[in-house]
């Protein structure tokens, strides 16, 4: 565990390549409890990359990434993911209750069966994400945004230390959007580091504390208002996706 100065994530010129094509160069950075880094950058700029590393899913080529002071595979229990929901299987025969109840398994063994005390933090975490009342739905009749809301609750039934979530707010409705950003938001207060890759850079800046701008290589990593510049962003997306209105950047998404 780390001490209360120690960061719970800490990036270290990493570089990741998948074969011969490099995903990510010399990346650096860091999350502490109760704050929230958003990755930014165009699409295959390495952000789901950078994530999957943090995970120990794949392996870092140079440079290193520590988490809770050891190694990604050594604390990976105290680590939530949350994928896009669309990345999850409709039909999947399982309850929104069901789904959030998987979050404890790795607390009580995949052998013994959930006691109450583990479906009472699951139900305590499906109503932290507004989804008490549909808790015996079948996962899959439920919209994209209330699919990813149970994601989440899986997440938070975990109890992480650190939380990542790999764009979350993709098609996702208003009302979830605002859900999701609640949940994250007491996460965060009760002592959660977060990483959220995202599109989106007007979320980016209200509810992070700092911005890693990315593609390929690092262009910015610092709080939003020193990383989501005009010339950083431009720099990063390669003007491509880019519209400049005045001093607001717009990424329009493919
Ligand atoms: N399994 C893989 N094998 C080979 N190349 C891969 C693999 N996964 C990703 N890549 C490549 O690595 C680079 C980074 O991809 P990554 O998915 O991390 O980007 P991203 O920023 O998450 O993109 P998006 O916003 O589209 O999700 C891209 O060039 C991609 O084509």
């Amino acid at each position: 565990m780390p001490s209360n100065n120690e960061p719970t994530l800490v990036f270290d010129r990493v570089t990741v390549a998948y074969g011969s094509v490099l995903a990510l160069q010399d990346v650096h950075g860091e999350v502490r409890a109760g704050e929230a880094v958003a990755l930014v950058g165009p699409n295959g700029a390495g952000k789901s990359t950078l994530i999957k590393a943090i995970l120990g899913l794949v392996p870092v080529a140079r440079g290193a990434i520590t988490v809770l002071g050891g190694s990604p595979a050594a604390s990976r229990s105290k680590v939530a993911y949350v994928p896009q929901a669309d990345t999850l299987d409709e039909d999947f025969p399982i309850s929104a209750a069901g789904v959030v109840l998987m979050g404890r398994y790795r607390s009580v063994g995949w052998l013994r069966r959930p006691g109450r005390t583990d479906k009472a933090i699951a139900a305590d975490a499906l109503d932290q994400v507004g989804l008490a009342d549909r808790a015996k739905d079948r996962f899959g009749t439920l919209s994209g945004g209330q699919r990813q809301r149970v994601l989440l609750a899986r997440a938070i039934a975990q109890q992480p230390k650190l939380l990542l979530l790999d764009e979350p707010f993709n098609g996702v409705d208003a009302v979830s959007q605002d859900a999701l950003l609640a949940a994250v938001a007491k996460l965060k207060a009760d002592g959660a580091a977060v990483v959220v890759s995202t599109h989106d850079l007007a979320l980016a800046h209200v509810s992070c504390e700092e911005v890693c701008l990315l593609n390929k290589h690092q262009f910015g990593f610092g709080p939003p208002d020193a990383t989501l510049t005009p010339e950083l962003l431009q720099a990063a997306y390669g003007g491509q996706a880019l519209e400049l209105h005045g001093d607001h950047v717009i990424v329009s998404r493919p």
